[in-house]
């Protein structure tokens, strides 16, 4: 073998190799690899319809508002988004304050931790996850609090993949995963000890008819903690920069409009609920959370390539190209946010149920 084909072949076996471990590879991707990208319940032919579908929700935003059509919506977002939010982000679909010296896991962990130790919870307790995803939180919440989770969400892919995830995490005994509406729960009255949602309520159209829901089915003198997604005291309706960061976080992330986080308390307290803390913990201390986000962009550049590569030889459905680019738009929107400090994922509610409902006058 002459020098010229032994660098040649050299070249492809280092190539091959970077691909291998840097592209295909885990990016934050536990149980999930660019090569099982799918469309979630929807199958590969019909993803890219259902993403013009999904975007043809926002060239009617009077609709949005009023309809009971959005917990299709998201579930045709959840379609769409599951596997490549697995694959870039990791089982738990929130955001957490960054933490020197400690990993993205770990921080989103004690971030999952500090929801459970608020709602004061025992082990053997059965406790609510509203809106609980592929089960990251749930999984982490039940090994720190050895309480019985049950989560529920509203897309059926995802019940499949938190199953699986449950099982696999030796947890399916403390964990539960229902298929279900969070407006509508199929949950018995006065049945849970305890509840929490990080970052989900913030997709219903009316914040009181889960704040409601939740209510009916937590015992009397039980808690409720939300991370919520809100726009905050530095947001202007009249800065139309405000107004295109807002818009693109709501369209990239299927939300029926953002709350102002004002609008939180009020909500929980129309319902019947006592307010026990109330805090953003985006605020300083706390280290930002969109660092992350940040410090993506170039695995986003690389993840961009390989969905194009993938679609193309028909291994990804071909909308999962114009799904990871709406993503990309998003995660810089989510970063615009947090920069100028008008959006905050992280609005913290603690609530009590009252122990005695309130007497009528
Ligand atoms: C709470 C919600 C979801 C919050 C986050 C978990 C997700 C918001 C934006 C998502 C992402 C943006 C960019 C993607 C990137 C282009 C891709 O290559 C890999 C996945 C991303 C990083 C993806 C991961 C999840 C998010 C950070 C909402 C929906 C209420
Ligand atoms: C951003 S994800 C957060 C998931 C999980 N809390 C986590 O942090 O990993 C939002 C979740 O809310 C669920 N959700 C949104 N609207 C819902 C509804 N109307 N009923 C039930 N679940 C819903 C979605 O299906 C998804 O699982």
């Amino acid at each position: 073998m002459d020098s010229l084909s032994l660098f040649c072949t050299g070249a492809l076996l280092a190539g091959g190799l970077y691909w291998f471990v840097c592209v295909l590879g885990p990016a934050e991707q536990k149980g999930k690899r660019a090569v099982d990208l799918s469309g979630g319940s929807i199958s590969a032919e019909k993803v890219r319809d259902n993403y013009k579908q999904y975007w043809s929700f926002f060239r009617r935003p009077k609709e949005i508002e009023t309809a009971e059509k959005v917990p299709d919506f998201v579930d045709t977002f959840y379609n769409l988004v599951t596997d490549i939010y697995e694959w870039g982000w990791g089982q738990s679909f929130h955001f957490s304050p960054s933490i020197p010296g400690k990993s993205h896991r770990d921080a989103t962990r004690l971030h999952e931790e500090m929801a459970v130790d608020l709602i004061d919870v025992k082990p053997g307790d059965r406790i609510l996850d509203v809106g609980c995803g592929v089960g990251g939180p749930m999984r982490a919440i039940a090994a720190h609090s050895r309480a019985k989770v049950v989560g529920i969400t509203i897309n059926d892919y995802q019940v499949n993949r938190a199953r699986m995830h449950n099982k696999k995490a030796g947890l399916d005994s403390l964990c539960e995963v229902v298929c279900g509406n969070f407006l509508e729960m199929p949950f018995q009255d006065n049945s849970f000890d305890g509840a929490y949602s990080i970052e989900a309520t913030c997709h219903a159209p009316k914040l009181e008819d889960v704040y409601a829901e939740v209510f009916r089915v937590l015992k009397p003198g039980s808690l409720y903690v939300s991370y919520e997604w809100v726009t905050t005291e530095k947001y202007r309706a009249d800065n139309p920069e405000h107004v295109e960061v807002i818009q693109g976080i709501e369209r990239g992330d299927a939300l029926p409009g953002l709350r102002s986080y004002s609008d939180i308390a009020e909500a929980a307290k129309k319902v019947g609920f006592e307010i026990v803390k109330e805090k953003d913990l985006a605020k300083p201390p706390s280290l930002p959370w969109w660092t992350r986000l940040k410090m993506g962009r170039i695995a986003y550049w690389r993840n961009h390539i390989l969905v194009i590569v993938l679609a193309a030889i028909g291994i990804a459905p071909k909308g999962t190209v114009d799904v990871h680019d709406m993503l990309f738009k998003t995660a810089d929107y989510l970063t615009r946010g947090g920069d100028s400090g008008i959006f905050s994922p992280m609005h913290m509610i603690l609530l009590r149920k009252p122990k005695e409902a309130p007497s009528k006058s």
